[in-house]
């Protein structure tokens, strides 16, 4: 469990990034932080693995304070998969895979199965192991991020937009083999984006944010669709337009959901039909 208490950022230029943040994380879930740029999404995201240190504030992982752990033995211990792959250019991927193994001492040999195993565990054919990054796609290059990512066995997956810079078709590939992933290894995820559809597809808890983190709503996406906390909610989460605002049509056939560009997206049957 990651648990916020009174969690504040403010940069050194006087930027107030995070003000007075709770929230409670629970483990091998799916915990998605969605508002629109500049809200402080990644802030929150990167004070948990102490790349930022919060103002004020605690942040425990498991009860423990991060601040009382080693900045570069939390560092490595937990996953974290960035936009745009953030692979080492000049690394073979298998490389880029085994990097926090060879940190952390894994002899070549063993740690070169282990990226190998990795490669299949994402999707990858084994013969990319010896390709570099720039002769990847980039949907494969995301990919190698994520097995770089699992490589140490990490509990909690840190993802900050992650999909953000593939092509649509691409990104729900990528969304999909998430979810496939998760069922598989039940990891403490926490995901940034600011796609409400990615959020709700993605996360068990579904955080919204206005600057500053403020929480605008904190809920599983049904929880959220059915019962916005506010008019923000409501219009950030698009519930009067497009796919998410159904309303219903007689047919001949009977009564069809039609969302709010016209398209019929399925009928309407009776409960325990
Ligand atoms: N190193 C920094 N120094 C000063 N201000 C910063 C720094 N990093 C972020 N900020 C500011 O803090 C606020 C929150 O930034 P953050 O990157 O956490 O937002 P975000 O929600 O992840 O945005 P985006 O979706 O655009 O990535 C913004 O106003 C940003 O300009």
């Amino acid at each position: 469990m990651i648990e916020f208490r009174s969690v504040t950022k403010t940069y050194p230029d006087g930027t107030h990034a995070v003000a007075d943040f709770d929230l409670v994380i629970p483990p091998h879930t799916t915990t998605v932080f969605v508002g629109s740029s500049g809200c402080g999404k990644t802030t929150l995201l990167r004070m948990i693995n102490r790349m930022v240190d919060p103002t004020s504030g605690v942040i425990e992982i498991d009860g423990e304070s991060i601040l009382d752990r080693d900045a570069v033995q939390l560092r490595r211990s937990i996953g974290y998969v960035l936009q745009n792959g953030g692979l080492l250019p000049h690394h073979k991927v298998v490389d880029n895979v085994t990097t926090v193994l060879r940190l952390e001492g894994t002899p070549r040999r063993q740690a070169r199965d282990r990226a190998l195993e990795l490669l299949d565990t994402v999707g990858l054919d084994r013969a990319l192991a010896e390709r570099y990054p720039s002769q990847l796609s980039g949907g494969q290059q995301q990919r190698v991020g994520v097995a770089r990512a699992l490589a140490a066995d990490p509990n909690i997956l840190l993802m900050d937009e992650p999909f953000g810079a593939v092509d649509p078709i691409v990104r729900a590939e990528l969304q999909t083999e998430t979810l496939r992933l998760q069922q598989e290894l039940h990891k403490t995820v926490v995901f940034v984006t600011h796609d409400i559809d990615e959020a709700f597809l993605l996360g068990d808890q579904v955080v919204i944010l206005e600057k500053g983190a403020q929480v605008a709503q904190i809920g599983s996406p049904s929880e959220i669709i059915e019962n916005p906390a506010s008019e923000f909610v409501a219009s950030f989460i698009g519930a009067e337009r497009g796919a998410r605002a159904l309303h219903t049509k007689q047919t001949e056939r009977g009564t069809v959901l039609v969302d709010g560009a016209g398209r019929t997206q399925g009928v309407l049957v009776e409960d325990g039909a």
